[in-house]
């Protein structure tokens, strides 16, 4: 598993009721059981514990490991290399708290701080007895080079004499690639949570040594569902940016029947933080998508409708952007068909297809994009998808889809199981839009729960659109921008319902998104 995907996950969590502090007690308690199983194994006996804490959740772990193993009856000797007022997690800092409350001692428990690295020479171990070293130094939020004293901590832990126990991930080993920069804990073993890291996987035992995994609780669903954990994929901004560094997009769409979706997508994007936003559209929508917003910057084709005579002027201005969407309004005629199709196969930017571009555009001529999302509700889903859909499930595919009862566990696994075999041949990443919407590529699935019932008012699915390529004009990848669109797309709805109830609009829910994507649990 990706770190991101396991920061994720630990938050969202949070967003299930399931506190990270629960967590961490029970990452704490597995730690404690296995190494008692090591302990037994190695030596036939208890042996002392050394647990070297760092400053974040990997420490807390420590902290935790501690207690559990001073009941078990070992002997325990904690070096945190930080002080209560430098611990940046506050579970760590609440399970440090325990341990410093646990005066005058009556367990086995020694816990010595770290100031700099001078005190670690001063750390005397027996080599003659045998101990068990607990690496919880860095686990899955290791940044860039090792500090000084970390750094020469690892080198001490390497020159232990005793069994090494790295927790979660060797302390130096990068959790995604496995690479080590520097230095990292030489592990006899590492104790993994919930799922293998996948640099710990990639590093192989050589330099993890034996990898034993832990359940700590976490429901698969807090994997599944999006929630609030999953805004720690957005990118963060650099501070040296400047105009046009965060996402420049072009959106072809509108006619003479339906201008009002192409401006949506439009506010949907600046909302969600694209720089600059190009709108392509006949010269009729033109007008009123400009009186729109001051923020729009609208080129005006020759027709009522987009045809493929626009096909250039459109290229050159697909150059220039980072994500394209096509659809949004633009109405279906053959016109509009042929053009969209020649874009959806030259233009290789990202793309979203959205609305009409679902009915025109022919699934051979994109199926093996990756960098492309479609947003279709069930029946563009039908349509794009008509020359896939296999026999057996043809004929029952409303039933399947429809879901009324989403709460019945057989009626969601044939769902996800009919609509993985629909889409198998397509690379890209569909965002099917129901109650419940459903998203997946080849290789994974994902539902998001956000929004209401009032956002069946028309425009929210060119809202969502408008997301989808504005976090891929951010430089999001293709399915993490599928996963987050109709994420806030939904929560910006929830909380446009609970100001206005029923009564709020496509445009009200836009107002929203930015506090939407600023919120996350601490
Ligand atoms: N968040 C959660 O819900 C859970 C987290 N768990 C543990 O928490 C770990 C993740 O916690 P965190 O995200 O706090 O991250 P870490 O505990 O891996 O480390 C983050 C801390 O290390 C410091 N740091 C980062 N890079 C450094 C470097 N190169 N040199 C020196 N110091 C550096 C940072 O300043 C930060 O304080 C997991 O690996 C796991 O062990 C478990 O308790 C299970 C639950
Ligand atoms: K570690």
């Amino acid at each position: 598993m990706d770190p991101i995907d396991m920061m994720a996950t630990d938050y969202n969590c949070e967003y299930l009721g399931l506190s990270r502090l629960c967590l961490m007690e029970n990452a704490g308690k597995s730690i404690s059981d296995e190494i008692a199983i090591l302990s037994t194994y190695k030596y036939s006996r208890p042996v002392k514990i050394v647990i070297f804490t760092g400053s974040g959740g990997n420490g807390g772990d420590g902290f935790v490991a501690a207690r559990h193993l001073l009941n078990r009856g070992f002997e325990v000797d904690v070096y945190a290399l930080n002080t209560a007022d430098q611990i940046k997690s506050g579970d760590a800092l609440d399970n440090l708290k325990i341990l410093m409350n646990l005066e005058p001692r009556v367990s086995r428990l020694s816990v010595q701080f770290i100031k700099d690295s001078a005190d670690l020479d001063k750390i005397k171990l027996d080599n003659n007895s045998p101990c068990i070293v607990l690496d919880c130094l860095l686990g899955t939020g290791i940044k860039g080079k090792l500090r000084e004293k970390v750094r020469k901590t690892v080198e001490l832990i390497n020159a232990i004499n005793g069994l090494r126990v790295a927790i979660d991930v060797p302390s130096g080993l990068d959790p995604l690639t496995g690479e080590i920069a520097d230095i990292a804990v030489d592990a006899d073993y590492t104790v993994c949570f919930h799922k293998v890291k996948t640099g710990v996987k990639l590093a192989g035992e050589g330099k993890v040594g034996g990898i034993i995994t832990c359940d700590i609780g976490i429901p698969i669903e807090a994997e599944l569902f999006v929630e609030g954990g999953d805004l720690l994929r957005l990118n963060n901004r650099p501070s040296s940016s400047h105009k046009g560094n965060n996402g420049k997009i072009l959106i072809v769409g509108g006619s003479l029947d339906y201008y009002g979706a192409p401006a949506i997508s439009a506010k949907a994007s600046i909302a969600t933080g694209a720089d600059l936003v190009y709108i392509y559209t006949p010269k009729s929508a033109a007008l009123p998508i400009k009186s729109f917003s001051e923020d729009f910057i609208v080129k005006e084709a020759k027709g009522d409708y987009l045809s493929i005579d626009d096909l250039d002027d459109i290229l050159e201005m697909a150059s220039k952007v980072d994500a394209v969407l096509i659809g949004p309004g633009s109405a279906q005629n053959e016109d509009t068909m042929k053009l969209f199709n020649v874009l959806a196969m030259k233009i290789d930017k990202p793309l979203v297809l959205d609305a009409d571009a679902l009915k025109l555009v022919d699934f051979s001529l994109i199926n093996k994009k990756e960098d492309i999302i479609i947003t279709p509700h069930y029946s563009e889903f039908k349509s794009f998808f008509k020359n896939q859909i296999p026999r057996d499930i043809e004929r029952n595919l409303d039933n399947i889809v429809n879901l009324n009862d989403d709460s019945d566990f057989v009626k969601v696994n044939d769902k996800i199981d009919a609509l993985q075999s629909i889409t198998a041949s397509f690379d890209g990443s569909v965002i099917l839009k129901g109650q419940y919407d459903f998203i997946f590529n080849k290789n994974k699935l994902k539902i998001n729960r956000t929004g209401n019932p009032g956002m069946t008012v028309g425009g929210t699915g060119d809202a969502l659109a408008g997301i989808a390529v504005s976090l891929l004009s951010q430089g999001l990848d293709s399915w993490t921008s599928a996963i987050l669109a109709p994420y806030l797309n939904g929560k910006a709805g929830d909380l446009a319902m609970d100001a206005q109830g029923y009564g709020f609009g496509a445009q009200d829910l836009t107002q929203y998104l930015g506090a939407v994507m600023a919120n996350l649990i601490d």
